[in-house]
């Protein structure tokens, strides 16, 4: 069998890393042509030496004359998209924050790749203009763990005989807390995810829930389907991802341990399965199974309530709720804000300058930047009062 060429954008972070472990244990497989990151050259330079990649990319090197011997350096956002137009890549994974590489995305669904794609930010921000661009079922795969498992359980199912979807949430550090005790919460609490080991921006996502309202939104665009059909429920064990439920009544659901390298690995293998359960990663025992869910108390999580209705209304609100709570969640981390102050500020940006539906995928891009430059001025009109 031909093996998969694979370019990974975000390989220095975490879920970068689990595709890697992926194709490291699957190397009749999978073979690594190109590796980016924004600034650490460092990992990269060795990521790219034991995979054996032959291009890597830094978006923001520190040293502009940055160049590793052994390898073609490309640096800037456009290395991103350079990249997925080698002709030796045919399945580009996008696992790197932000938004820095939606043109890249744009890209590869335009030149016919395989796309895995775990960045949510680009698809809440471009999804109008991203998803028309696929050419076949199947082309742009989840890697999100709760999409994945969504993608998994749809599989085959026409899309009229599916009446809802659903997400599960871990519910992050905070879930038993009252409002009381969430007052003052530091970001080293904010941190200490109860079941996934991430990025710190998506962790304290998963602490105030922003990140299963922006993963709503994401929904949304990935399965075409409206804000009311997506749901979200709090399964603390994080054991069922995701499901979906059918015109009849039935549900479908996935579960499965909680580990990023299930979805990298069903989505850059698809159709395959691999067999991970033989050794990596054992199977949750039936008698472990659980199957409890509680709503999300929205008074609780503000920031989900947040995402709800920027999902609702569309045009503006996604991309400068995304902007919002990059800047937010950076002066938190920053110990600039406190906890609750994340979801007043993204709530003054999106009451402030949200009318304007982007028309173009351009200015959709421009607004997370409004939102995210709006959000640092009131953090600093804050700390100024
Ligand atoms: N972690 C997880 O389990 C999950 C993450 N996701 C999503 O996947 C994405 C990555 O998350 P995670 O791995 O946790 O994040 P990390 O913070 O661990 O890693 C971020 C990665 O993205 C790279 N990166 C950041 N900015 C840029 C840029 N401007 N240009 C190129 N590369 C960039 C970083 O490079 P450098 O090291 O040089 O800074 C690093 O490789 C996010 O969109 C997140 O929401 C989705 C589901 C699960
Ligand atoms: C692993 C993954 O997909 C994350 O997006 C995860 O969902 C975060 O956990 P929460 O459910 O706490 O947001
Ligand atoms: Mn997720």
């Amino acid at each position: 069998m031909k093996k998969i060429r694979l370019a990974v954008t975000g390989a220095t972070g975490s879920v970068g890393g689990a595709v890697l472990d992926i194709c490291a244990r699957f190397p009749q497989f999978f073979e690594i042509r190109a590796l980016a990151a924004k600034s650490n050259a460092k990992k990269l330079t060795e990521l790219g030496r034991r995979h054996g990649a032959k291009l890597l990319c830094l978006t923001e090197p520190e040293d502009k004359n940055w160049r590793e011997e052994g390898f073609t350096c490309l640096s800037g956002v456009n290395g991103l998209t350079e990249m997925v137009e080698e002709p030796s890549v045919d399945h580009a994974v996008f696992a790197s924050s932000g938004v820095a590489a939606i043109k890249a995305l744009q890209k590869a669904l335009m030149r016919g790749i395989d796309v895995s794609l775990a960045n949510k930010e680009s698809i809440v921000v471009a999804g109008p203009w991203v998803m028309p661009l696929i050419k076949r079922a199947d082309q742009l795969r989840p890697v999100d763990s709760e999409h994945s498992a969504v993608w998994q359980c749809l599989r085959d199912a026409p899309k009229e005989e599916v009446s809802r979807i659903w997400l599960t949430a871990s519910g992050g550090p905070f879930r038993d807390y009252s409002a009381a005790q969430m007052e003052g919460v530091t970001p080293e609490a904010a941190l200490n995810h109860p079941v996934w080991k991430m990025g710190p921006k998506i962790t304290v996502d998963s602490a105030t829930l922003m990140n299963k309202g922006i993963e709503c939104i994401e929904a949304m665009q990935l399965f075409g389907l409206p804000a009311e059909r997506v749901g979200a429920l709090i399964h603390p064990r994080s054991q069922v991802h995701g499901m979906a439920e059918f015109i009849d009544g039935t549900v479908r659901l996935l579960l499965s341990q909680a580990d990023m390298r299930l979805p990298a690995a069903a989505a850059i293998a698809w159709p395959r399965r691999l067999p991970l359960a033989e050794n990596a990663l054992p199977p949750i025992e039936p008698k472990d199974w659980d199957l409890c869910f509680r709503e999300i108390d929205e008074k609780l999580f503000p920031c989900f309530a947040l995402a709800r209705e920027a999902g609702r209304l569309g045009g503006a609100y996604p991309a400068l709720l995304v902007g919002a709570d990059e800047s937010a969640v950076r002066h938190f981390l920053n110990h600039e804000i406190s906890y609750r102050a994340i979801a007043e500020i993204i709530s003054e940006v999106l009451e402030a300058c949200g009318e304007k539906t982007p028309q173009t995928l351009e200015e959709a891009v421009a607004l997370v930047e409004t939102g995210e430059k709006m959000a640092d001025k009131i953090c600093r009109d804050r700390r100024n009062r």
